[in-house]
């Protein structure tokens, strides 16, 4: 492992215990800015995601954006592929994904304006670190090459870290949403 992967590995390890401690305290509603956010592009294509684990779970904003435009979530093609995003609507029939989270049963490819980017950790300058498998670096850099996107961070509070080790492939973050803060980037 290189001194860069050690350190991301670290500060993943230590946002983990954060985010697992934040999801089990806080309970209840917490996707309220990310729905106050959400309601100013009304109908512009957006990719939210299914949560695993510990992430804050974004589905009720989803859901809402649903009722007035495509949304999707991701599927996995392959490693080392930048993600497809399928679509979604809250009485879609799921299965099971390769990489434990829930995809839809029949693919219906979208391409999405916004993205609601699921994360580990994040810095007050909207860096991002993921689960290391570059997924979302890949994903938005293809993206972004067609044009700008819109890409949301969604992450509770505690998820913050003081600095964040980076590298060139890591995409920045347009804007950061927690449980109760926005940021916004650009
Ligand atoms: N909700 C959600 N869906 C998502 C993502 C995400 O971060 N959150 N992804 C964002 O990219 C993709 C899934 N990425 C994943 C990458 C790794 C593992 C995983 O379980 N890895 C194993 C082993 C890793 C290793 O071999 O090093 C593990 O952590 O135990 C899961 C999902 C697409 N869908
Ligand atoms: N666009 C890219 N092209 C080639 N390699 C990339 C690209 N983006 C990331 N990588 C590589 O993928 C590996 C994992 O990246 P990184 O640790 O940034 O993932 P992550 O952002 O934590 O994960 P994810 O985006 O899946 O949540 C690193 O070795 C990185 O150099």
């Amino acid at each position: 492992m290189t001194g860069l992967a050690a350190l991301k590995t670290e500060a993943r390890k230590a946002a983990f215990a954060r985010r697992a401690e934040a999801f089990a305290t806080a309970g209840g509603a917490h996707a309220g800015k990310l729905s106050e956010v959400l309601a100013g592009y009304r109908g512009v294509p957006l990719a939210g995601y299914m949560a695993m684990r510990t992430e804050i779970d974004p589905t009720p904003a989803m859901a809402e954006a649903a009722a007035h435009g495509p949304v999707g979530v991701p599927v996995i093609r392959a490693a080392g592929q930048p993600l497809r995003f399928s679509r979604w609507e809250p009485e879609t029939a799921m299965i099971d994904g390769p990489f434990g989270a829930r995809i839809p049963a029949v693919e219906e490819l979208i391409d999405p304006e916004i993205l609601i980017v699921p994360l580990v950790a994040f810095d007050a300058h909207g860096n991002r670190l993921g689960y290391g498998g570059g997924f979302y670096d890949r994903t938005l850099e293809e993206l972004r090459a067609r044009r700008p996107r819109l890409a949301i961070g969604f992450a509770f509070d505690a998820q913050e870290a003081g600095s964040l080790p980076l590298e060139v492939t890591d995409q920045p973050l347009d804007m950061i949403v927690t449980e109760t803060r926005v940021l916004s980037f650009r």
